[in-house]
């Protein structure tokens, strides 16, 4: 479906389907637009809600930036309408679901290291073109990576990011487990805050949880701090090094997305990606 400029979208556009899940602020249905019959993703939101919790500003944030990224690794954001109550917005449908209930369901909450790579690999390609545009995403998780039916990365969700500048923004925002240490000391932050989210989804990836998980407060701050992370032996040297090279607490020290996507590990899994794909795809269910 072409994001029309300036079409005017309403409810009777779709026809809506089951809720995809639910969130603090809404839910996102499945829904089909009734002209082209294209499947879409319908997030709706309370305006009551919205305003309650204060983040009216953040869904017009989220609109403006997302609509105007037009990337294979980012989901789409057609559009946006609303009535008297709710705010609908109209998103790429991605049929695999959410990066996280993919790594909920495999054996041990890990993927094969090809797997991995691939996804770190569209990731960067992603925040490559967010970064070029200026635009931080600042909330990267698995929650937030979603999976299209040919195991495409898809980044969604960028209620919190920020289209950077010179006054380096302070507020803090997103989960812990993915917050880099100048963003947990509340310092300044700019890009380099998204590399190391990339550092923290690979090792969760290949290990099966994230480096600082199952620690809280002040002590998980503490943690993420201190930057000591231990990599179990059943990840192998090549991606061992790469995480290395992305979890530094300098964030100039870390690897730019350039070296991670030319990185010898990343380039070694590439070369059988599409069978590994194909036999992933099989153990996914329907
Ligand atoms: Cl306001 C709000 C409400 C909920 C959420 C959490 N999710 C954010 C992502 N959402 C999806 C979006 Br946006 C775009 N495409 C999607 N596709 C899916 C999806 C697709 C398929 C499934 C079914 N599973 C797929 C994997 O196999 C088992 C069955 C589950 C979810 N969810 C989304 C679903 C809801 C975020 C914000």
């Amino acid at each position: 479906m072409q994001a029309k400029e300036e079409t005017c979208w309403s409810l009777d556009d779709f026809d809506v389907g089951r809720p995809l899940g639910k969130g603090k602020f809404g839910n996102v249905f499945i829904s089909r637009e009734k002209k082209t019959k294209r499947i879409i993703a319908l997030k709706v939101l309370f305006k009551s809600q919205l305003l309650q919790l204060g983040v009216s500003h953040q869904l017009k944030r989220e609109i403006e930036i997302q609509y105007h990224l037009r990337h294979p690794n980012i989901l789409t954001l057609y559009g946006y309408f609303h009535d008297d109550k709710r705010v609908f917005v109209i998103l790429d449908y991605a049929s695999r679901g959410e990066l996280f209930n993919v790594l909920q369901a495999q054996q041990g909450h890990k993927v094969s290291e090809v797997i991995a790579a691939r996804f770190v690999r569209q990731l960067a390609n992603a925040l490559k073109y967010c970064h070029s545009k200026g635009v931080i995403h600042r909330d990267i998780k698995p929650e937030n990576l979603l999976l299209d039916s040919k195991l495409n990365l898809k980044l969604a969700d960028f209620g919190w990011s920020v289209v950077a500048d010179h006054s380096k923004r302070h507020t803090l925002c997103g989960t812990m487990d993915y917050l880099a240490p100048e963003m947990v000391s509340n310092q300044p932050h700019d890009f380099n805050v998204d590399i190391w989210a990339i550092g923290i989804l690979l090792f969760e990836m290949l290990v099966g949880f994230a480096p600082f998980a199952n620690q809280t407060g002040d002590k998980l701050i503490a943690r993420i701090k201190e930057c000591k992370i231990y990599i179990p032996s059943t990840v192998s040297d090549g991606a061992a090094s790469l995480i290395n090279a992305i979890i530094k607490k300098e964030p100039s020290e870390r690897l730019p997305l350039n070296d991670i996507m030319a990185h010898p590990w990343i380039k070694e899994m590439q070369e059988n990606e599409e069978v590994e794909v194909q036999k992933f795809l099989v153990t996914l269910t329907k």
